[in-house]
């Protein structure tokens, strides 16, 4: 089993992509809800909602492809940059689940490996339940488990907002362009309750996201917002807000024409993005009688590839300088203990 050994002499022996999970046939659909939904205050008709959009996409999240093809991507940007170590692949809610990959690992001799988590900002859904996910899992395998360490986030990595600056400029390109000059941005990120916000940097990561691509492209701050989509939870409950749609309402309202709609909270065009803004955001614009372009996400850019490249040889001590701009430094290595508690309960001391 290839190696590759620290400058602290921590040796890593494999990479574990880790990430969300997403159903692949109509039966996988409520199965799948049922993980992502377990003991969370979450009603049965919000998972009955979201159910039919994945049906009315065949059941099958592009999620997962996606999984593949950026790990189809890394594995040779590794190689090429001198990282000889395999790639493993977990979900946390569907197949190839957590447990099932690290007994895979434990089988082939893996002693301890950097996981890879397909989220770019910082809570507990993005970050702990992450971190609890490898733990139960390692504790379902057992004395052979895989040691785990975390890649830390990259909301503020000079080529993190380079490739969404760049998806962003494509989308108001595509504007007409008597509209295109004063158009407006709407950032989006995956919306949580206040008390998850609370209690991590989540909404201060993508405001600084979203300020340095603006940044980069010239957009003056008038013209771009960061809201929130998907929500989900106990109506009663406050979640981060505005809403995208209500937000083009009122940019509609303001007078603005036209609107590029940037996922910038998630990493590839899985199915929030495909539903909630492909089909409900869209709706809405035309309604508005706005023009309407959504921006892509990073999925499998080079440049997103080889940032991810360099993240990982970060922690194997190969990059002098960690890189971030802005107003922030680089995110930690190794979260502390009161990193993104569970809003849920609790947190364990
Ligand atoms: C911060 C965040 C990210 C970004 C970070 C990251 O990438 O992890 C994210 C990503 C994603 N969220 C996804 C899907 C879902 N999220 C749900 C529910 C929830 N998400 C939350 C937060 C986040 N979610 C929260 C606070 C809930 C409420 C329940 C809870 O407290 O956990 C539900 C339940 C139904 C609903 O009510 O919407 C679904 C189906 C998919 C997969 C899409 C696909 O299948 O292609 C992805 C990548
Ligand atoms: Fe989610």
């Amino acid at each position: 089993m290839p190696a590759a050994s620290t400058t602290n002499g921590t040796v890593y022996d494999a990479i574990l992509l880790t990430s969300f999970g997403g159903p692949e046939g109509p039966e996988d659909v409520i199965p799948f809800l049922e993980n992502v939904l377990r003991g969370k205050p979450v009603p049965r008709e919000r998972l009955l909602e979201v159910a039919e959009h994945y049906q009315s996409f065949g059941g099958v999240s592009p999620i997962n492809q996606q999984c593949r093809d950026l790990i189809a991507a890394l594995e040779p940007a590794l190689k090429q940059a001198g990282v000889d170590l395999p790639v493993y692949w977990g979900n946390r809610n569907w197949e190839p689940m957590l447990p099932d990959t690290l007994k895979q690992m434990a089988a082939d001799g893996v002693n301890r490996a950097l996981a890879l988590v397909t989220s770019s900002y910082s809570s507990y859904s993005g970050c702990r339940q992450y971190r609890e996910d490898l733990c139960h899992a390692r504790e379902a395998v057992g004395d052979e488990a895989p040691a785990i360490d975390k890649v830390r986030v990259w909301y503020n990595h000079p080529d993190w907002i380079a490739v969404n600056a760049e998806r962003v400029r494509d989308a108001l390109d595509d504007l007409p362009a008597d509209v295109r000059e004063h158009a407006h941005v709407a950032f989006t990120a995956h919306s949580i309750p206040n008390s998850m916000a609370d209690t991590s940097d989540y909404a201060r990561q993508l405001h600084e996201t979203c300020r340095l691509v603006a940044e980069a492209l010239e957009i003056p701050q008038d013209r771009w917002a960061l809201v929130y989509q998907s929500r989900s939870g106990r109506p009663g409950d406050p979640w981060l807000e505005p809403d995208v749609c209500d937000h083009l309402e009122a940019v509609a309202a303001a007078g603005v024409r036209a609107a590029v709609v940037a996922p910038i909270g998630f990493v590839s065009d899985h199915m929030e993005v495909l539903f909630d803004l492909d089909e409900e955001a869209r709706a809405r614009a035309e309604e508005l009688g706005l023009a309407y372009r959504r921006a892509g996400t990073a999925g499998t850019h080079p440049r997103f590839v080889s940032m991810l490249v360099e993240l990982i040889r970060e922690r194997l001590g190969e990059v002098p300088q960690k890189r971030a701009v802005g107003e922030f430094r680089p995110n930690h290595d190794v979260c502390p203990k009161n990193c993104c508690p569970n809003p849920y309960r609790p947190s364990p001391v």
